[in-house]
């Protein structure tokens, strides 16, 4: 019988689905009870229904053998006096229980709709609060998390923890009932059966569960090779253009194929096992039937028990394995919803150290846009040893163009993410209008003060028109092609078929990278910001394409305070200030006459690329 209580759980045709375990990861988050109770509170009087529906369906199928041994007695009654009228006699307990099979399929399907629709809700609310806390963590955060691990937890961490409570909260309760009830009726049929019973079903049920913890962890090991060959998939897949680009096709299809290959035989394992165990099991519970209708058969003999006795016990012995199966099933899903729902809660709870909101909006008529960096010292969290800004200062003056330049890796564009309030400096200040960016509305700061165009802007999937209304949300028509015109891009736009309604794509692949670049300076222009970021914005570009997009540069820096980081220096000559940073530190500055007139660094690198460019 121990045997049939995992055999009953078993699906020969999803191999990789049987005894999972819990993903196990170094340090596990624990399971945050108080905000489980948070999402299910909304949802109390539909899972308090639920239960009293569960727990009612139970009852009557402890009911069902006692009433089948009726009928089994009427009939054998007849057979053995042929009394009275077949019909008349069988009647009564056939329509009992008829009945009681059409009250009992009611309940449970009242109870399973009102316990997906609180298992639905609950994960949608889970997810939508795992989203929200997610967009709001620091941008350290994202530069030490991978994104498929993020969204994993979107997605089937989230799934796993919903199916699981739903699964153990409806088959929980019905099968704990079943067994207490059904138990109660064992012991009224025959408490000599009953005894047996107990003495022989917790060495099977050990048994059965010693078996089915070495299957779960062959199951655990395939799904694991599963889990790498997808791996494969995903990177070449996620790759395709490098892939094509190198011509590796073949090499990725074999990589795939060894992977494959891999799961492929452990499964096919695994599925040994699982017939072996379910042959085994199979035997033991036939023999477990065989041996009750013997020592059922000699009681009868004795008087002490009726064929629909017998009847009843056998039923009732089979509703206990069947709920006994469950529960055994129950305990694994028990801990894999606990900890894929710990994994959730733990970023459901992290608190961010940069708030979005909250603080300083200058009104924009009396924003100056002075931007200063006042002996800034930075290292990033990931690497806190290594000091990226060293008593870094710069000033910013109104409405005038300061460009950066420098050896790759000198802190460029850190010094962009610092305005940006992507990171607080470990010493010193970043200021605007000689307020420190940390007592201004980070919102107010990155949404409307701070124009940001990077080297390879990404734009979302959707059309021109709502790409360009990213920068400022409710933004009218009309707005957007004024933003466009003044980015140089609404030529190229009316020429598509669809216009301003053209889709761009994923990340915006269909655009050449200058109309992509165009689009989102129109973008960060329709906000109307008072200081402009520009890293590296033409760098991507080729000459053509960089002529066109500096030109929209130069109509969008003015009036501006713009911070322009480049390589080309050749976009950056007239630049109000040219700072020159190395390691950190600030080692030149002046206009681009009087560094080339100095000879130092700056004249070395305008030196080193004209050479390059011949
Ligand atoms: N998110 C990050 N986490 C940890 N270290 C980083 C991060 N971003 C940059 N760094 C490191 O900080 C240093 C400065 O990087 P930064 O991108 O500011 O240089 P840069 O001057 O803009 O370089 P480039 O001209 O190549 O773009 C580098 O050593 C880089 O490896």
């Amino acid at each position: 019988m121990g045997g049939h209580v995992v055999y009953c759980q078993l699906d020969l045709n999803n191999n990789d689905n049987l005894f999972p375990e819990p993903k196990k990861t170094h340090a596990e988050p624990q399971f945050n009870w108080r905000e489980f109770w948070k999402l299910l509170q909304p949802q109390l009087l539909a899972l308090l229904v639920a239960s009293l529906l569960a727990f009612g369906a139970a009852i009557l199928n402890i009911q069902i053998p006692l009433l089948l041994g009726e009928l089994v007695n009427v009939v054998s009654r007849y057979t053995r006096e042929c009394t009275g009228s077949y019909l008349q006699d069988i009647h009564k307990p056939v329509m009992k229980l008829l009945s009681l099979y059409a009250l009992q399929g009611l309940l449970t399907s009242g109870y399973i709709v009102l316990l997906s629709r609180v298992g639905e809700r609950v994960a949608a609310k889970m997810r939508k609060t795992l989203f929200q806390s997610l967009l709001r963590q620091d941008v350290a955060f994202f530069d030490a998390k991978k994104t498929g691990m993020l969204v994993n937890r979107l997605t089937s961490d989230v799934q796993e923890f919903k199916s699981s409570f739903k699964q153990v909260v409806a088959q929980g309760l019905r099968s704990v009932t079943q067994i207490a009830g059904c138990f109660i009726s064992l012991y009224l049929i025959s408490p000599r059966l009953t005894g047996l019973l107990v003495v022989v079903m917790p060495t099977l049920v050990g048994g059965g569960a010693l078996i089915g913890c070495l299957l779960r962890r062959l199951s655990r090991k395939a799904q694991e090779q599963v889990a790498k060959a997808t791996g494969v998939a995903d990177e070449a897949l996620g790759n395709v253009r490098t892939v094509r680009a190198f011509a590796m096709e073949s090499r990725e299809e074999e990589l795939y194929s060894v992977e494959v290959d891999k799961s492929c035989q452990m499964n096919e394992i695994l599925g040994v096992g699982i017939a072996v165990f379910q042959g085994l099991s199979n035997l033991v519970l036939n023999c477990i039937v065989l041996g009750t209708i013997f020592t059922g058969g000699s009681l009868m003999a004795k008087n002490k028990l009726s064929a629909g006795g017998l009847m009843s016990f056998l039923v009732a012995a089979q509703t206990v394995q069947r709920s006994m199966a469950n529960i055994s099933v129950l305990f694994g899903q028990v801990v894999r919803g606990l900890s894929a729902g710990a994994r959730v809660f733990e970023f459901i709870l992290l608190e961010p150290q940069v708030l979005l909101h909250g603080g300083i909006k200058i009104p924009y008529h009396s924003l100056l846009g002075q931007v200063s960096f006042q002996n800034v010292t930075f290292s990033y969290p990931t690497r806190p040893g290594n000091e990226v800004l060293k008593n870094f200062s710069l000033t910013l003056p109104p409405s005038k163009t300061v460009a950066i330049v420098g050896q790759s890796g000198g802190g460029k564009s850190t010094v962009a993410a610092l305005l940006e309030r992507f990171y607080d400096p470990n010493q010193g200040a970043v200021t605007l209008d000689g307020i420190d960016i940390r007592m201004l509305d980070p919102s107010w700061l990155r949404g409307q003060a701070i124009g940001f165009i990077s080297q390879e802007p990404v734009l979302f999937g959707t059309t021109i028109m709502e790409n360009i209304r990213f920068g400022k949300p409710g933004a009218s028509d009309e707005e957007v092609y004024a933003a466009a015109e003044q980015a140089g891009v609404d030529g190229f736009i009316q020429s598509f078929p669809d216009g301003y309604n053209t889709v761009v794509g994923e990340r915006g692949v269909t655009l050449s990278g200058g109309q992509k670049q165009r689009v989102a300076i129109a973008r960060a222009l329709i906000k109307n910001p008072r200081i402009l970021i520009l890293d590296e914005a033409t760098s991507a570009l080729d000459a053509e394409s960089e002529q066109v997009v500096q030109a929209a540069l130069d109509r969008a820096a003015t009036g501006r305070t713009v911070l322009v980081i480049a390589h080309r220096l050749s976009t950056i000559m007239g630049a109000d200030l040219i700072v020159v940073l190395s390691q950190g530190r600030v080692v030149e500055a002046g206009t681009h006459s009087m560094l080339l007139k100095k000879g130092g660094f700056y004249a070395e690198l305008i030196h080193r690329q004209t050479k390059e460019l011949k």
